[in-house]
């Protein structure tokens, strides 16, 4: 089968050699309208973007296709990951592509800032010359305060130290090692704005992160401090610049990021103001960032297109696990026996534990994703796979709970799944015993030992002579015949579980012709084939 994906907004064209090599077809279109997008998404099993193209849940109802979407470059705050997770679409990044770049561009746009170098040359270049005016600041000595220790906060403080600034940040999800090791003192947010002459952010917008600098803490900010982010617009309030710096709490500021992108209107107006230098979202726009991460994305696009590793994936732990050869077999088992429960649980229900033994408590989150594809295969339209699992079984009211046992008195590495009290099998087990041979070992505290593949009839019968001559001759005189069989009991004439796998599928009639045999209840059909 070809393989299609779709090239956006000035992706590297190397992405396309890349893909070339792996034999995926790729058309790139740095410029197409959203109305043409919506027409030819459809077409393609993965798509690469960068910040120019935003991915809604309106767009994805086009993307038929659609198995990847992937994001050559960092921040995804353009792709709706919950409305791509919810149809079951890998969304996946180059978190370490550009970071140098970015981090580059920082410096430069700190330095920029620090000594007009934007305005001046502005000023030369049409005739002027103004040495009084663009009267700068050094930056040596002086502190930079950086928020977000990351990846881009990290190569930021690396190279402001060379030029002799102390540093300060502000990360609560960083350690006092990391800070220590790169020569940073890590204190708290307020601590840090009224110490800093300079403020860099390197951070996510996120709810914390928004209007981090506004009016409202204005009397927090240390005089004269210079602004810069190169991270994502709307960390500093666009609105509130204007007015920060005409009352001398800040002396400039230098963005490359907006939080509408091309800028507003009334962006376009605060930006003309000679204390604020801009560029238009360049920070990792260089022919070094653009080309790395445009490698790195075709390759873990083909990859996850073969199933080989799913690196860079940001909305399925699940699945970036399935390349790991421990976890395959308990994914398969957990898989098969959601399948089976799927199958024998009654309707409506929709309170569900997992229990977990041995390796398997290792992957319990997988597992449960596995179990929860399985189960939903059958019942909901959309193509449920390990991504979207969760999403469908919350979406429908599932309570889930997962427990992790030390151990089983008979097996080593066990999945029991607890169907509620409401079902007529209450809970039911399984293992792996081989490469592809995962067999039920126990239902109901009924120890049984049944292969878990094709058709199986599962039925609770009085534990009397004659209960399984009287099924098998059912069965044979419809021409079913019997491939494998277990049974389990309470004990000597009491109660007892059979399951059988029959070698074709069993319609309701037939079904019916072992429902109303005496002393056979509970029967269950049950298709893995
Ligand atoms: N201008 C550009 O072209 C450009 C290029 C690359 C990345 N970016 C943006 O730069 C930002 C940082 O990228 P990165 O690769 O360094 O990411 P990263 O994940 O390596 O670092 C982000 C850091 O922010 C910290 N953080 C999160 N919330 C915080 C909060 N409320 N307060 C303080 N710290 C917080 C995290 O702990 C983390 O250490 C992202 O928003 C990314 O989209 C912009
Ligand atoms: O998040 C990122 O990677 C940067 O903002 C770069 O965005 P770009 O790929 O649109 O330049």
């Amino acid at each position: 089968m070809s393989l299609n994906v779709l090239l956006l907004d000035n992706v590297d064209p190397v992405c396309a050699e890349v893909f070339k090599e792996r034999n995926i077809h790729a058309d790139q279109r740095p410029k197409i309208e959203l109305d043409e997008l919506k027409k030819i998404i459809g077409k393609y099993e993965a798509i690469v973007l960068r910040s120019g193209t935003t991915v809604d849940e309106e767009l994805l109802s086009h993307a038929e296709n659609l198995r990847i979407i992937g994001r050559a470059g960092v921040g995804v705050d353009n792709i709706d990951i919950p409305a791509a997770t919810s149809k079951g679409v890998l969304v996946m990044n180059t978190p370490d592509g550009n970071t140098i770049s970015t981090a580059e561009h920082t410096c430069g746009m700190i330095i920029a800032l620090a000594r007009n170098i934007p305005q001046s040359v502005d000023r030369v270049k049409s005739g002027g010359w103004d040495r009084k005016k663009f009267m700068g600041t050094e930056v040596h000595s002086k502190t930079l305060g950086i928020v977000g220790l990351g990846k881009i906060g990290t190569e930021v403080a690396l190279r402001m130290k060379q030029f002799g600034m102390d540093l300060l940040a502000y990360d609560p999800f960083t350690t006092q090692d990391h800070a220590k090791e790169i020569g940073v003192e890590l204190v708290e947010l307020d601590d840090l704005l009224g110490r800093s002459d300079f403020l860099t952010v390197h951070t996510p917008l996120t709810e914390k992160t928004k209007n981090m600098i506004s009016l409202d803490v204005a009397d927090k900010l240390k005089p004269g401090i210079r602004l810069v982010n190169c991270a994502r617009g709307g960390i500093y309030k666009e609105e509130d610049l204007v007015p920060l710096i005409e009352k001398g709490i800040v002396a400039g500021a230098a963005l490359d990021v907006y939080t509408t992108e091309p800028p507003t209107k009334e962006l376009y107006e605060t930006l003309k103001n000679p204390s604020i230098i801009c560029t238009p979202h360049l920070g990792a726009s260089t022919e070094e960032a653009q080309e790395k991460v445009a490698v790195q994305i075709a390759s873990q696009i083909s990859d996850a297109l073969e199933n080989k590793n799913y690196k860079g994936s940001l909305n399925s732990k699940s699945i970036s696990l399935l390349t790991n050869d421990e976890v395959q077999p308990y994914v398969e088992l957990a898989e098969k026996l959601g399948k089976v429960s799927g199958q024998i649980m009654p309707d409506n229900a929709n309170n569900f534990s997992f229990e977990y033994t041995g390796i398997c408590t290792k992957y319990s989150e997988v597992l449960t994703d596995a179990i929860l594809k399985g189960m939903l295969s059958q019942y909901v339209s959309e193509s449920v796979n390990l991504i979207n699992a969760r999403h469908y079984a919350l979406e429908r009211g599932f309570k889930l709970s997962e427990t992790n046992k030390s151990d089983d008195k008979n097996y080593n590495d066990l999945i029991t799944i607890k169907l509620g009290d409401s079902s007529e099998y209450k809970q039911i087990s399984a293992a792996v015993f081989g490469p592809g041979d995962y067999r039920i070992v126990e239902i109901d505290g009924f120890g049984i030992e049944l292969r878990l593949e094709g058709d199986i009839l599962m039925y609770q019968n009085l534990d009397k002579p004659g209960m399984l001559a009287a099924v098998s001759s059912t069965l044979a005189k419809q021409d079913i015949n019997i491939g494998a069989l277990s049974l389990g009991r309470e004990g000597k004439g009491s109660n007892a579980i059979t399951a059988v796998i029959v070698d074709r599928q069993l319609n309701n009639e037939e079904l019916d012709s072992i429902y109303k045999l005496d002393g056979v209840s509970n029967v269950k059909y049950i298709s893995l084939s």
